[in-house]
């Protein structure tokens, strides 16, 4: 399988680690090398435990390796200098609710630029750019507490994108939303690509995944088990089982109607195309085909 189609450039965020041990004693993460290059979104996918959240928490020194180093747009971080990473890998947590800490949501963007010296007309105005961009401009004085979870999801990513990061990591974006909340985060994931922001993120929704990612990294057991593009790996069955994974929905329905060609569709538009190709109406195999979705 091959890499990935950066492996060339100078990537924006290189992290070796050696482990990384919990204080209970648990291994989160073993032996891992991830790095992230310009112009890429990643999908990083595996069952419950596999070690996504580690390994997301380690790229902007949230977590440190035991033994170790991250390097972020050529400046090896450590102690003294992790407000670099924090502030060019920008982190949308799962639960919003440890991100949003200000009594208004306008307070909260703020509250990042001023952490890092801003404040005033300039802060505000570009705070209020970022709740635009993610379409959350209306909710500028609402309580972050009691936004609803795919409100506060944005608002988070607001909080992030102010700062103009190079990297933004999302860890599991669509955990918990509705299909049209889900629509719109990632459309929103895609638009940070377009705009030049490379994008992390982990998701247990293989659909999503072949849908928004450049690049697939799967883990197994606290390991990066494979790497590739979407195609790569999704049609890997060797890799997919040893992660405890399923293919995505196009994948199953190609096979079920036994159209596994050289074509090898993975997502849903590719499926699509590909019956298309063969006469049947679009429409007939949109509402017959994929209303499933797979786990793992
Ligand atoms: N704070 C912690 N203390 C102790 N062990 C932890 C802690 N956080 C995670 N772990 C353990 O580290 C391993 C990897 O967990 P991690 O949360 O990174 O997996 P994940 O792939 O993100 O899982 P999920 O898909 O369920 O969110 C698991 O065995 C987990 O129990």
């Amino acid at each position: 399988m091959s890499t990935d189609r950066s492996e060339e450039r100078t990537p924006l965020v290189d992290l070796q680690c050696k482990a990384h041990t919990y204080p209970d004693g648990t291994v989160g993460m073993h032996e891992v090398d991830f790095s992230v290059y310009p112009d890429e979104v990643v999908a990083l996918v595996g069952g419950n435990g596999a070690g996504k959240s580690t390994l997301l928490e380690h790229l902007n020194a949230t977590l440190v390796p035991d033994k170790g180093e991250l390097v972020v747009d050529g400046t090896a971080i450590t102690e003294d200098n992790k407000a670099h990473a924090r502030k060019a890998v920008g982190f949308v947590f799962q639960d919003a609710d440890t991100q949003l800490v200000a009594p208004t949501v306008l307070d909260d963007v703020l509250f990042g630029l001023q952490n890092y010296g801003m404040a005033g007309e300039e802060a505000e105005r570009r705070a209020r750019e970022a709740l635009a961009t993610v379409d959350a401009a209306h909710l500028e004085d609402r309580v972050p507490h009691y936004l609803s979870g795919g409100e506060k999801r944005l608002v988070g990513l607001a909080g992030v994108l102010v700062l103009e990061p190079s990297v933004v990591v999302l860890d599991e974006p669509l955990a918990g939303l509705d299909p049209e909340r889900s629509r719109l985060v990632a459309d929103r994931i895609r638009q940070i690509h377009e705009e030049g922001i490379s994008v992390v993120l982990s998701t247990h929704d293989l659909e999503f995944a072949a849908e928004v990612a450049d690049r697939v990294c799967v883990m197994a057991d606290g390991n990066v088990v494979g790497n590739g593009t979407p195609r790569e790996v999704f049609y890997d069955d060797e890799l997919l089982e040893r992660a405890n994974l399923h293919p995505p929905a196009a994948i199953r329905v190609a096979r079920d109607a036994g159209l596994d060609t050289g074509a090898r569709p993975v997502t849903e538009a590719d499926l699509v195309a590909l019956l298309s190709d063969r006469g049947a109406p679009s429409e007939t195999i949109r509402a017959e085909s994929l209303d499933g979705s797979s786990g793992d």
